[in-house]
């Protein structure tokens, strides 16, 4: 079932947020960046430049507080400050003007964010490719990162898009992501809906999957999105990629982050300065689904119920943090980042890296 939700202010875009009725990092910052646009056209505004800067920084510290995890909604406010002090020191601004200013650039965003994307799918097929040779290749991903989670396409469901468009697909298999099922319910919509053969699995399968198909289903590598990654490589994403990580390591399967670099965070050195977000402990203890009476589902009566005991403790990080050390490569707009041969990522030669096509950059086997 598709369903769209209105947002008219900032303040929806925050209740949106917070609510993960929209969620994935990069989706998290345009729908923040143009809940407040669609706000300014309906406000009556201040001809005064200042006034509306105030207003608008306001709203956008406001919008920042919705969830705190993924960097690129800070990133963005921070950008679309930049624009707005900007506008409103020019010598003939005037409110409006600085309130188109903040319209259009939060629009471009929306802009890049979807062909970021698309390159991102591109060097990321073109990297698995050539690193395990002829024929076609299955990917396992985790969470939800395609069009649901992006301004479209997708990061790391980019890839397995790319992929599957270039022929070179064989399978996409995907995790269910417990506690929300953003993989079951997201990532396996949107296989689905695009028709590219895919396969949805527990998280506790994944090494049991590696282990018994990875040889036969040639699964090349796991792609995962991210929510953070700090100066050094170290990534915060969905909780469940740190075990992922871990068995791809295990199994010599690579290991692989695909992330606009809106996601990249130089401010923080490592994963520990990270702050991961704990959500309610009801994720987890109740599910949502049709009624079920015992023989036919009843799909137009969706119902709320407790999947474990009452009383009990609950723990529900919503992300962790994988070790830049089990990463095996960032994929990234302009290419993909790898270790250099101190075994270590410089990510500050992507930041700096230019995708106008003015200075075109290779890194790595893209
Ligand atoms: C391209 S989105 C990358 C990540 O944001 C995604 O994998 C993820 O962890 C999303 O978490 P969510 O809690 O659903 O917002």
């Amino acid at each position: 079932m598709e369903q769209y939700d209105e947002v008219y202010s900032a303040e929806d875009g925050w209740h949106a947020i917070r609510e993960m009725r929209t969620r994935g990092a990069p989706a998290i910052a345009i729908v923040a960046a143009l809940s407040l646009a669609v706000e300014l056209q309906s406000t009556t505004l201040s001809d005064n430049a200042e006034e509306v800067q105030a207003f608008i920084l306001e709203k956008l510290q406001y919008l920042v507080t919705s969830r705190p995890t993924a960097v690129n909604l800070a990133d963005a406010s921070r950008k679309l400050q930049k624009v707005v002090s900007g506008a409103a020191e020019r010598d003939e601004s005037d409110g409006k003007s600085v309130a188109k200013t903040y319209c259009d650039a939060a629009a471009q965003m929306l802009v890049d964010d979807v062909s970021d994307n698309q390159a991102i799918g591109k060097h990321g097929a073109a990297w698995i490719t050539k690193t395990a040779g002829e024929g076609q290749v299955s990917v396992l991903t985790h969470c939800n990162t395609g069009s649901l989670a992006t301004a479209g396409y997708g990061t790391a469901l980019g890839v397995i898009r790319s992929l599957h468009s270039n022929g070179q697909l064989k399978r996409a298999f995907c995790t269910e992501t417990r506690p929300y099922n953003q993989g079951s319910r997201l990532t396996a919509f949107e296989l689905v809906h695009d028709k590219i053969p895919a396969t949805l699995i527990t998280d506790s399968m994944a090494s049991a999957l590696l282990k018994l198909k990875g040889h036969e289903e040639r699964i090349a590598a796991i792609v995962v999105g991210a929510d953070r990654v700090a100066a050094n490589g170290d990534t915060a994403n969905k909780i469940g990629t740190y075990q992922l990580a871990v068995t791809a390591r295990f199994h010599g399967v690579k290991f692989l982050v695909a992330a606009p670099r809106t996601t990249i965070d130089l401010q923080t050195l490592s994963g520990v300065e990270i702050e991961i977000e704990e959500r309610a402990g009801k994720e987890m203890t109740f599910i949502k689904g049709p009624r079920f009476d015992g023989v036919d589902l009843d799909v137009s009566h969706v119902e709320t119920v407790s999947i474990a005991a009452t009383g009990i403790d609950v723990w529900n990080p919503a992300f962790d943090v994988t070790p830049a050390e089990l990463i095996d490569g960032i994929i990234t707009e302009v290419g993909v980042v790898e270790k250099g041969p101190d075994g270590k990522f410089d990510l500050t030669f992507a930041m700096e890296a230019r995708n106008d096509g003015l200075k075109p950059v290779t890194i790595g086997a893209a």
